[in-house]
């Protein structure tokens, strides 16, 4: 085929679309929908300028993709009287490096480390009076996207910077104008931490967004793709995908790159889009997903995420307890990585809390019956794009595993060697999941023992 012919069949394709940016999750919308509640609230603890006051720090915080900087974005676009500066700062390695992605947003050039943080305050502050000025407004809003981010440099020190933009706000308020920090994340400002100075004087005004409802999901997919397509897309199709993506993840980024993906699939067939369609996309989009995920994980939550893989394969059981998943992530560090020191059990269930901020997995607490409470968490990626992604090698071996135990429970005249009935059946009376696991381990130390004694 020859370039031509190419751009005419792909043009062919593209037919289907009549404006596709407005599926990209990574510009503005055009158009915001719904979120009244969350609005009002911004709005209100803004407009409080107008009686002399403004709260110096507020928390945004909630899932990815419910819509926290498309809202807050929003706001403070409609405010006519207030200045604002948005700084996505997940690009920053350091709390310098924050200082310096904020400095690049207010039109600065950025400094080096060497010149001190102090510098950097000073020259933030310099040019939030010098915008000021020149809008003639007295209010000014600093949002940090992904705040979460200042709080990974365990060298710097993230509380300090923060506090240092508080005297800013306090040292604004004397020249007559008034500053409030908005810092969007996945945790409330219970989880970080910061000095008690600090907390002092950020006060409490958090605004939490709940994870978008299937009917908001669909309401937004509605609009854009009345913009996106042209020809309008079938109702099942977009509900399919405000189900899939309102599921377990409330997750409107989720739910636009799937009506893209699946999209883009059916144009590929020369077909218009189907449920089946938004299916494959979802395939995709997961395996995608984990692996951007997992390549910037550390190696603790990567054996985490195997340790969950395996034991929802092995057990049939999507819901595990904190302390099963402990326990198969040090027999996992035990087995198959001498060199590492396992973490506690409280780091633990922190890498378990920012697994599922990152949508790899739920959680519920609740009672347990007899066991007492607990917390359990649930993958909501498919275990073996999880295996497949970190460890390839390792799925074939569960697979068989998983067809021996199979056999063992179901068969129980089949036969085994180095004494595997025997083992699998003083598991008996065990729960399942630790006979599952017992077993692995048992298999797996017998065929090392077999091959360490033919050498
Ligand atoms: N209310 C809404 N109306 C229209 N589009 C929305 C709305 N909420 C979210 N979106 C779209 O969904 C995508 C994700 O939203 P947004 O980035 O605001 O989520 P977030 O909560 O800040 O996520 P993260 O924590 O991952 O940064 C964006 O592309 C945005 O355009």
């Amino acid at each position: 085929m020859g370039i031509k012919e190419i751009i005419a069949k792909i043009e062919k394709e593209n037919n289907i679309f009549a404006k596709k940016s407005n599926l990209d999750t990574l510009s503005f919308p055009d158009n915001v929908i719904g979120r009244q509640q969350s609005q009002e609230k911004l709005v209100r603890l803004l407009l409080q300028y107008k009686q002399e006051y403004l709260v110096p720090f507020i928390s945004v915080y909630g899932r990815s993709g419910s819509g926290k900087s498309t809202i807050v974005r929003h706001v403070c676009e409609n405010l006519d009287e207030i200045s604002f500066c948005f700084v996505n700062i997940r690009r920053a390695k350091t709390v310098f490096g924050v200082a310096n992605l904020i400095l690049a947003e207010l039109g600065q050039a950025s400094l080096k480390s060497a010149q001190g943080i102090n510098m950097a305050v000073g020259k933030i502050e310099d040019s939030i009076v010098a915008q000021l000025d020149k809008e003639g407004k007295n209010v000014f809003v600093l949002i940090l996207d992904e705040y979460d981010m200042l709080f990974y440099d365990k060298r710097g020190n993230p509380s300090d910077f923060v506090y240092k933009l508080l005297v800013i706000e306090e040292r604004l308020h004397t020249k007559g104008k008034m500053l409030c920090i908005i810092a969007i994340s996945n945790n409330g400002l219970a989880d970080y931490a910061i000095d008690d100075r600090v907390r002092s004087r950020i006060g409490n005004s958090e605004i939490f967004f709940e994870p978008y409802s299937k009917d908001d999901v669909y309401e937004i997919l509605k609009d854009r793709s009345a913009k996106a397509f042209s020809k309008k897309v079938k109702e099942d199709v977009l509900m399919h995908c405000a189900e899939l993506s309102s599921a377990v993840y409330g997750d409107a980024r989720r739910a636009i790159d799937l009506l893209r993906v699946g999209a883009e699939i059916a144009s590929s067939e020369g077909k218009g889009i189907l449920p089946e369609h938004i299916d494959s996309a979802q395939k995709i989009l997961e395996k995608d997903r984990t692996t951007v995920v997992l390549k910037s994980s550390s190696t603790h939550t990567k054996i985490l995420c195997l340790a969950m893989a395996r034991i929802t394969y092995l057990t049939d059981q999507p819901w595990q307890s904190t302390a099963i998943i402990y326990k198969q992530y040090q027999n996992f560090i035990s087995r198959h990585s001498g060199k590492i020191k396992p973490v506690g059990y409280r780091r633990v269930a922190e890498l378990l809390n920012e697994l599922e901020n990152t949508g790899f997995t739920v959680s519920q607490t609740g009672s347990k019956g007899r066991h007492g409470y607990g917390t359990q968490h649930k993958l909501t990626v498919d275990p073996e794009i999880i295996v497949n992604t970190i460890i390839p090698s390792m799925w074939k071996n569960l697979a068989e595993n998983k067809a021996r135990h199979y056999d063992l429970t179901h068969n129980p005249a089949s036969k085994y060697p180095n004494d595997v009935r025997g083992k699998w059946d003083k598991f008996e009376g065990e729960q399942n999941w630790q006979k599952y696991v017992n077993l692995d381990y048992v298999i797996e130390q017998k065929t090392d023992e077999k091959s360490a004694n033919k050498k």
